[in-house]
Parts: structure tokens; sequence; C-alpha cells
């Protein structure tokens, strides 16, 4: 695989995901060994963001006598995950350039283990489950906040007006019928998470309140984003059943039961099966437990600085930054080694490893978004109106109240503290994503800072002087998953694994999700599939996209006890 010349920024930072079937998921095709040796004895990582240091970390721990090479582009590892701490008068703040937090989930608990494994537990800071910064999210709707109503408890009557008579709610009645409305055309294979929810629900909650939320994820168009990737348990339940409501309906998926039911791609039954068992210490697991969100007391980049330092650490690991990957192929008349070729010209060089672990991105397979983000911090406190964790703008609102093409504000001295020692009020403004994809070029980043302080005076009023800022473009950082993408994967994964031979492992956020989280879980996963003689199988790691299986009914905590014998029986059956 010929990689462009100068991989920028985020060439090498980016990446995908996922591993050889798990456990006992073997698919067929994943059986031929091509080598005898007990372990890969060298290792490449194309990539020092967050998915190839989080790989390299688990693959050291599979095979501690592996000899690891980390190929970085850039002169800084880590990616777009950047901390900085500004001096302001009466202290200091932290400003996150990129992402910012994390999300506790059943499948964030390979970033757990991360963080055990680092030593990291006691930095954590967290936001409360039941604080504002939490609780409270917002969308600007047509040109006011407007609150979500948002667990736990129920909604107030007063939000609930307010968001009805804003206007962002309507048509959410329209679920209520989404029974009755006819089945989709059985030639249809995907199509826009914008049209779908306009199809079973209203073209108006589709504009209104989900395109603030992909907004929020992917930065995206949800007439773009393809639905069979991003609502994959809605298309199912369709697809099956006929409706979204029957089809939960059909499996019993009652949202009051504790012991629920869900469907499950049989891949990903085995991946939470195998993530459930991580055993996290009851100090951070309750930690965790308690938090909506968090993140470290110096920065989401702390995880970033003490996963390389842990892996520098290792006399078996030899991190190399500034050094861009130019080539990656099988050594000719081979089927056991990969010439990996990097460095800059002229300084290039070259090497054969057993394994390559790769990062990098494959352009054809998924487009991408430039978002940039605005840090402001200003000396005076309360500023924003309102408390909370931030607001979403919606692509329904109108270009008058959005001439800048901002995607969201998050006030970040609500959304986590512990942080900063001086008080003020300190937010991010997140600009562009789908809205600049036809633009021709990209706003200077004074250009953004000045929109973004536009941004915030029309919505919340701020016209103080920051006493600091900084914007940050990051050019292509948001992979897109676009209607046709899991055919596309499927097609890539197929030629990958037929080149590569099983040599060259594919991990990363083009593959398995945009968040660090994802990226975290998808290295997790590869390392663990590399056990018991994985690493000789014929995978390229992407063995999810070409599982064909069919999704099956189990419990939504799918390892809490196992589904009754009539109802396997049942599933089988259908
Ligand atoms: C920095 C830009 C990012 C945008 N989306 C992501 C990043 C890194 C990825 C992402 N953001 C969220 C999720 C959902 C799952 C989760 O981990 O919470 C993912 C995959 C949710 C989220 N969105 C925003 C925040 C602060 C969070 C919490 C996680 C985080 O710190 O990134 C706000 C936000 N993110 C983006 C925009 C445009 C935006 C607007 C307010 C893009």
């Amino acid at each position: 695989m010929r990689l462009k010349k100068h991989v920028p920024l985020f060439e090498s930072t980016l990446k995908h995901v996922v591993a050889r079937p798990l456990l006992s998921s073997r698919c067929g095709r994943c059986r031929y060994a091509t080598s005898s040796a007990a372990y890969p004895e060298n290792i490449a990582v194309l990539g020092g963001g967050i998915s190839g240091l989080a790989s390299a970390h688990f693959v050291a721990k599979e095979f501690p006598k592996s000899k690891i090479t980390i190929y970085e582009a850039n002169k800084e590892a880590g990616g777009w995950i950047r901390s900085r701490k500004v001096d302001v008068p009466g202290g200091s703040v932290l400003f996150e350039y990129g992402p910012r937090t994390l999300r506790p989930t059943p499948s964030s608990k390979p970033t757990g283990q991360l963080i055990q494994d680092l030593g990291l537990a006691s930095d954590v800071i967290v936001t409360r489950r039941d604080a504002p910064g939490a609780t409270n999210r917002y969308i600007y709707y047509p040109d006011r906040l407007v609150k979500l109503p948002s667990p736990p408890g129920l909604p107030s009557l007063r939000s609930l007006i307010e968001l009805f008579r804003s206007g962002a709610a309507d048509g959410v009645f329209s679920a209520l019928t989404e029974p009755w409305w006819p089945r989709r055309d059985p030639s249809l294979t995907d199509e826009s998470v914008g049209a779908f929810i306009s199809r079973r629900v209203d073209k108006r909650v589709a504009q209104n309140l989900v395109s603030a939320v992909y907004h929020g994820i992917y930065a995206g168009d949800i007439w773009k984003l393809s639905v069979k990737t991003l609502m994959p348990l809605l298309w199912q339940h369709e697809g099956r059943s006929g409706s979204i409501a029957k089809g939960m309906h059909d499996i019993d998926a009652d949202f009051s039961k504790p012991d629920r039911r869900t469907l499950w791609h049989p891949y990903d039954l085995a991946s939470a099966k195998a993530m459930h068992d991580i055993e996290i210490e009851s100090g951070l697991k309750t930690t965790l437990d308690e938090a909506s969100v968090y993140s470290f007391k110096g920065g989401l980049q702390q995880l970033v600085h003490k996963l390389k330092q842990n892996l520098e650490k290792n006399k078996n690991v030899d991190i190399k930054l500034d050094s861009p990957v130019q080539s990656f192929k099988m050594v000719p008349k081979s089927a056991e080694r990969v010439k990996v070729v990097a460095g800059h010209k002229a300084k290039e060089t070259t090497k054969n490893f057993d394994l390559v672990i790769s990062t990098l991105r494959h352009k054809p397979l998924t487009e991408y978004v430039t978002v940039m983000t605005v840090n402001l911090y200003f000396s005076q406190p309360n500023l924003i109106p309102v408390q909370g964790f931030g607001y979403l703008i919606p692509q329904s609102v109108p270009l008058e109240q959005n001439p800048e093409r901002a995607l969201g504000v998050i006030f970040d001295s609500d959304a986590i503290s512990g942080q900063d020692t001086a008080p003020g009020t300190k937010l991010t403004v997140m600009l562009g994503g789908h809205w600049w994809s036809d633009w021709p070029g990209h706003p200077s980043e004074a250009e953004g800072l000045e929109m973004a302080r536009s941004v915030i005076e029309r919505h919340l009023g701020i016209t103080a002087e920051p006493a600091a800022s900084h914007a940050r473009l990051w050019p292509d950082c948001i992979p897109q998953y676009t209607v046709g993408y899991e055919d596309r994967l499927k097609e890539f994964a197929t030629s990958a694994r037929n080149e590569f031979k099983g040599r060259v492992r594919l991990v990363g956020n083009q593959y398995n999700g945009v968040g660090v989280n994802d990226c975290v879980g998808g290295a997790w996963l590869m390392a663990r599939g590399l056990r018991n003689g994985g690493w000789r199988q014929r995978s390229c790691g992407l063995d999810r996209a070409l599982d064909e299986r069919p999704w099956v009914v189990d419990y939504a905590a799918s390892y809490s006890k196992p589904l009754p014998e009539a109802d396997a029986k049942a599933e089988e059956k259908a």
C-alpha cells in the first residue's frame, strides 16, 4: 500500500479498528495459519495517535518479548488530543484543543483498563451524573437556547412547555404512529440518517433534534451519514419487523425491565462479553460509575503522555517521532513479512516486520470533515446565562442566526471542573464540520477567533474581552460514515485481507467509532484477537465487516445470564 508522500498531521494519527473474530465467534475465512512462530518477533505500529499508542500498549502486554516500533509522522504523539495549561491573571486554565472528556459506558472498559495499567486512577476527575454540567443540555433553536429533557428524573413541566413552544420538538408525536407507516422497500440497502428519521418519524425531528446530536458527535450532515452504520439497531428492527416499535415489541425490548432484550450482531455480542470481563479495581470503578463524563487533572493529554512514557520505559518499544510512513507492502515472495518504509525523503528507512498494526487512514473509504475549535477564557465568572454542558446547533437554524457555521458551544467551566486554578468563564466554540465541506478554503485562526466571538455575542450576549483564547484548525479530523459505508468497508476489508495475508491489522477511527473510547476499545479488541496464535490467522482486523451472521436477540446486559432455551430456539427459527 503506497501512501501519499509526506503524510500530513492526521494521516498518521487517525485510525481504524478491530480485530479478528473474538473468542468462539470465528468466521470461516480466518482459518489459514501462515507461520509456526510462537509470537511475532517484530511488530510495527503505524501512527502514534491514541489508537496507535493504545495498540502498542495492549500488544506489548500480549507479547512482552516482541520488539515494537511505533512510527509517528509528527514531532508530538497523541494526534489531536492536546491539552495546554495557559497562565491567566490569578492562576491558570486548561484549554483542550480537541476531545476533552470520556464517557464511562460498558464498551469503554478498555479505557478503564488503560487508566488502571498506567496508574492514572488518582488523576481522574469526574462530572457527576446529577451535576448541572451533565443534566443541562441545550440546543440553539431557532434563535435561543432551549433545554432538552435529560435524565435523571422527569423533565419539569416548564422545560417541556419551552421545548414545544420553541418548535424544536415539532413532529415528535409522529413517532406514536410509526408502527403503521409502510415497511421499507426491500431493495433499500442503506439510506441517510435524515431520510430514515423523516420516513419513520418526521423530517422536522431529523432537522431539529437528530441533526444537533450528529453535529456533536460527527460534526456531520445527517443527509449524508449512514443510518445502517450509525443507527444499526433501529435499521435492524425495521428490517425484521417492518417498524421500529414492532421490532422492539417482538423481542420484548422493554426499557423498564432491568433484563431487557435487544438485538446484537454476534460479533458485537462476543466483544461486549469479552469487555465485561475486564476487571477494574473497586476505587476506580466507583469513580467511573458516578461519572457522566470524566477527564484528568492535566487534561485528556495526560492519558497520552502517560501512555507514551510507559511505552518509552519498555526496552522492547521504540517510538519514532517525525517519521511519516511512506509505504507498507508484503515483502516480495513472502507470505510472512511486511516491508515498512518510513521517514522523510532522503532519510527513509526500510524495515521488515512479522506484523503491522496500521492506524493510518485509507482515503477512499470515508470522507473527512474539518473542525475548528476556539477556546475562550474570561476572567469574569458566570458570563453564560445558563448552567450546563453546552449547546448544539441543529442544521435547521436559519443562516442569519449562524453565518459562521458553528456546530455547538461547550461550557467548559460547567462541563468539567478541577483543571483550572483561576475563577472565570471558560468555553469552546466548535466551527465548521460538514458546513465547510464545500468551502474553497478555511478561515485563518485569527478569523476563527472573531467568528467564535460573534457566535457567543449573538447567542449568549457575551461581549467581554477574553483574557485568554486559542483557535485551532483540525483539517480532515473526523471520518464520516456516509451512506454505503458498510459495503465499501466490506470491499476494502476483503482486499486488505487478500493483499496482506493476515500480516496487517487495521485499527482506528475510520472503522468503528470516532471517539477516544472507540479507538482504545478497537486497539484492545485487536490485541486480544492476536492471542493464542490469532496473530497468524488470515485477518486484516476488520472481521466484523466480513461477518455476515444474522443478528440475534440477547439481553442488553448480555453477560447477565443465558437467554432461556425456549427464546434461543425461537430466535434460531426466526
Ligand atoms: C472535538 C470535536 C469532536 C466532535 N465529536 C467528537 C470529537 C472529539 C467525538 C465525539 N463527541 C462525542 C461523542 C459521543 C460519545 C462520547 O464519547 O461522549 C463522540 C464520539 C460527544 C461530545 N460532543 C461534544 C463533547 C464535549 C462530547 C463529549 C466527548 C468529548 O469530549 O468529545 C461537543 C462537540 N463535539 C463536536 C462538536 C462539533 C461539538 C459541539 C459542541 C465534534
